[in-house]
């Protein structure tokens, strides 16, 4: 039987097919779930920093309201005192001691721009200048208090933001402007931002709206802009200097992927940013992922052993059925071992394995049986009379009997067949033939030789005198015509007979009838001769 690899079984591919589409299932299945919660969960994760970033956004605007507001009152406390003169304005200022708790240094400029005192103390009164400031100007331009853009101070040289507060005289007249800075390099000032600072490589920001840096971990970039720096912004930052509050999953400057968000100040030009790097925002949903994966990895392999032993124990029945067929082959068993009442595939295909090998069966037969049969007459044909007569004289042997064989032709069949036709012909051997097993015993094997030659061979004899009889008996059933032509046609036959013994062949045995058969054709025909018995020789007479 050739031999099936052992990965070309059906078992084999099934389970394959089976764990290889469990697996895919699994995978797809678990990374689409994955999806969808990484996709709520970066969501969330981004809308929390994002609530952290207005709330530290909030928080920054209180502290400039508040600031404001302390530079207000204290305007208005100068202006109701009538406080004009610098060491007078020296004086209120000491006297006002938020004013140094809220900022890093508070001036007064009078209103040609030279400073009048520094409640800090720094450069001389009376020899600096801040004519030429933008902050100042507008002050002095809009008659109102401002929030200045980032510079670096002049007194100091630190990187400040200026928030002014004009002072006028009862008749309206600007007397000075007090101009109150906070020092950016302070973390003071930014402390509710550094506090929300996420994780641990995430940092928060201010830029002013037009991308000047006020806040950042990296203090060497504050006061440049960012549209400057090297790399120019990334696009995120531009979208929010174009006035985007939000956040979005981008790469920082850095080139780092990070969570980064933006949230602008409503009364103020600022613009604090959130930078979380997504590896460190979002480790917990990559290490989910992971166990996900992993997880249904382990239960595609459960599933893929437990198909495996679904696939074995229901193709079992194959197996059997395949092993059932083998045995039946090799001879051990009978067709009827294949169980026929299964109501599964197993069950049809073996139904049509019963039925096929009995459709086999029988055609054999039949085909055995047409190779051993003369068709024209039904009787055994040459070849198995000539086997059927080896068998008899083999068993000879054991019964210690004789055998007679006896040669037949029928007279003058040409005749027959020229005069009345070749189907006459044929009706005529059907009939002879249908005579001959008449006139001989049942268990006598009656064979068409060739022709309208006949050969019948006799068991149980015991001895040649026995033959003279049937001769005569196979020429006398022939003698009424036949009943093949209107009226009927005579039909004569001739027969050779010879006796054998347990030495004889099936040879010498057919040699010899053949050769007594030529006697009696020579002696007339219409009757017998049988070999090595001259003086029984007879004819019959119609
Ligand atoms: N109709 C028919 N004729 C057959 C068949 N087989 C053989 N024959 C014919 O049978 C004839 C046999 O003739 P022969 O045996 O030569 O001689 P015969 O006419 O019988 O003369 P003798 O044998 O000498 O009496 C031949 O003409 C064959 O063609 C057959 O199956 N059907």
């Amino acid at each position: 039987m050739q031999r099936i690899h052992p990965f070309g079984t059906l078992k084999a591919r099934m389970t394959i097919i089976v764990c290889a589409l469990v697996f895919l299932s699994g995978i797809l299945l678990s990374i689409y779930a994955v999806n969808i919660v990484e996709r709520d969960m970066t969501r969330l994760v981004g809308d929390r920093e994002y609530a952290l970033l207005s709330s530290a956004a909030a928080q920054m605007e209180q502290d400039l309201q508040s600031k404001r507001a302390v530079l207000r009152v204290t305007a208005e406390g100068m202006r109701a005192a009538q406080v004009a003169r610098p060491a007078a304005v020296r004086r209120h200022l000491e006297q006002i001691p938020s004013l140094d708790q809220q900022f890093f240094n508070t001036v007064a400029i009078d209103a040609k721009g030279t400073l009048m005192s520094s409640l800090s103390g720094g450069a001389a009164a009376g020899q600096t200048t801040v004519a030429a400031r933008e902050y100042f100007q507008q002050t002095v331009a809009t008659r109102r208090g401002l929030l200045s853009r980032p510079l670096r101070s002049a007194l100091s040289g630190k990187p400040v933001v200026l928030l002014t507060e004009p002072v006028f005289n009862a008749a309206g007249t600007l007397q000075f402007v007090l101009a109150a800075s906070i020092d950016l390099s302070q973390a003071d000032f930014f402390r509710h931002l550094d506090r929300l600072t996420p994780g641990r490589h995430g940092y928060m920001f201010v830029v002013t709206t037009e991308g000047v840096i006020l806040h950042h971990p990296d203090a060497r970039r504050l006061l440049r802009n960012v549209a400057d720096e090297e790399g120019g912004i990334v696009p995120s930052t531009r979208q929010a200097l174009a006035g985007m509050n939000g956040w979005v999953l981008a790469k920082n400057k850095a080139g780092v992927d990070s969570l980064i968000g933006y949230r602008r100040l409503a009364t103020a030009d600022w613009i604090v940013g959130i930078v979380y790097p997504t590896a460190e925002a979002f480790a917990p949903l990559v290490a989910m992922r992971q166990r996900a994966l992993l997880r249904t990895g382990i239960a595609a392999a459960v599933a893929g052993l437990l198909g495996l032993f679904a696939i074995v124990v229901l193709l079992r029945p194959l197996e059997t059925l395949r092993r059932q067929v083998a045995s039946i082959r090799r001879g051990d068993a009978g067709i009827d071992i294949i169980d026929l009442a299964r109501r599964d595939e197993v069950g049809a295909l073996s139904r049509a394995i019963h039925a096929l090998t009995e459709e086999r069966a029988r055609a054999e037969a039949e085909s055995a049986r047409l190779a051993s049969t003369d068709s024209l007459t039904g009787l055994c044909n040459r070849r198995m009379m000539e086997c059927e007569l080896d068998k008899a004289l083999m068993r000879l042997n054991r019964t210690r009997t004789g055998i007679g064989v006896a040669f037949l032709d029928i007279d003058h069949f040409k005749q027959i067949n020229d005069s009345h036709g070749h189907a006459a012909g044929d009706a005529v051997l059907v009939e002879f033939a249908r005579r001959l097993k008449l006139a001989v015993r049942g268990t006598d094997l009656v064979a068409r030789y060739a022709g309208d030659e006949f050969v019948v061979v006799f068991e149980g004899l015991y001895a040649v005198d026995e033959l003279p009889a049937l001769g005569g008996k196979i020429v006398e059933a022939m003698h009424v015509p036949f009943d093949v032509i209107a009226g009927g046609l005579p039909v004569t036959t001739s027969v050779g007979l010879a006796f054998g013994g347990a030495d004889s062949t099936r040879e010498s045995l057919l040699k010899c009838a053949d050769e007594a058969l030529y006697v009696a054709k020579a002696a007339g025909r219409n009757g017998f001769f049988v070999d090595g018995v001259v003086a029984k020789a007879c004819g019959v007479e119609h």
